[in-house]
């Protein structure tokens, strides 16, 4: 079974795009945002252009790929539900890595993995799309082995597990059991020769515990690293991650 040496440490930028918009002028830029972000170490951006665009935008995908062309190793991840326009936006900027998600159009944060059962064929043609244009898929899922084994057989290049139940169940101080599933979904995955991504809720108390899992290739996080940064500051919050994302190479 293949280890990564540390897990990528992606941060999603949508939080910083919502504060630009709330004023409708072009401040904090996030382009400079996300350049500032790769001087401090981090290995990725992600983004996360939902339908109604009220975070990041369609312009910004475009904006920021320019932007990780110009550092070699450095990754942009776009998230989202596939309809017509994303599939579009993926074609004319060729991410690093796609991450599907089943969001509805009107939904406040992504909240659910999805149901292979239901969607195995959609996603196997999407994924088949995807290593044509040469983008890595991805696709959002729940700790459900079932789930892992389905996704496997759709061709997908990786799953990223979300994340929120894991975290909830930390806040409580009560998350052996469900940090026990999500090793057995990621250690399956990678058995079927899966990449395992995770995100959703994860932040600088409960980022360590879940890392335990080595099979971790990468972590996205913005709404907490966010708020994070309001209290100690970017640098501070950036440095913390990174450490903790590298923590198994000691
Ligand atoms: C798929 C996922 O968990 C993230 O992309 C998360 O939904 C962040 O998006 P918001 O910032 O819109 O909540
Ligand atoms: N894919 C998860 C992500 O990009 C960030 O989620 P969150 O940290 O904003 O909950």
């Amino acid at each position: 079974m293949f280890f990564p040496v540390m897990t990528a440490l992606s941060v999603n930028l949508n939080k910083i795009a919502l504060l630009r918009n709330s004023r409708g002028r072009d401040y904090p830029n996030v382009v400079a945002y996300g350049r500032y972000l790769i001087d401090l170490g981090v290995q990725g951006l992600t983004v996360h252009p939902r339908q109604d665009q009220r975070h990041t935008k369609d312009r910004d995908v475009h904006d920021l790929r320019e932007l990780v062309a110009a550092f070699h190793g450095i990754e942009l991840n776009v998230e989202g539900y596939p309809d017509e326009r994303f599939l579009q936006l993926i074609l004319a900027s060729r991410p690093h890595q796609c991450t599907l998600v089943p969001d509805a159009p009107d939904q406040l944060t992504s909240d659910h993995g999805w149901d292979l059962h239901q969607h195995f064929d959609q996603i196997k043609t999407l994924a088949e799309q995807l290593r044509r244009i040469g983008v890595r898929s991805s696709i959002f899922l729940d700790p459900d082995c079932q789930q892992v084994e389905l996704a496997a057989k759709t061709g997908v290049d990786r799953i990223e597990l979300y994340t929120e139940a894991y975290a909830n169940a930390h806040a409580q101080d009560d998350y052996n059991d469900t940090l026990r599933q999500y090793r057995r979904a990621a250690n399956l995955a990678t058995q079927l020769g899966l990449g395992v991504n995770a995100g959703h809720d994860l932040d600088l108390n409960n980022l360590a515990d879940f890392l335990t899992i080595p099979s971790i290739l990468e972590v996205s996080i913005g709404h907490a690293l966010t708020v994070e940064s309001l209290y100690q500051g970017v640098d501070s919050v950036i440095k913390q991650y990174l450490q903790i994302c590298s923590a198994k190479a000691q």
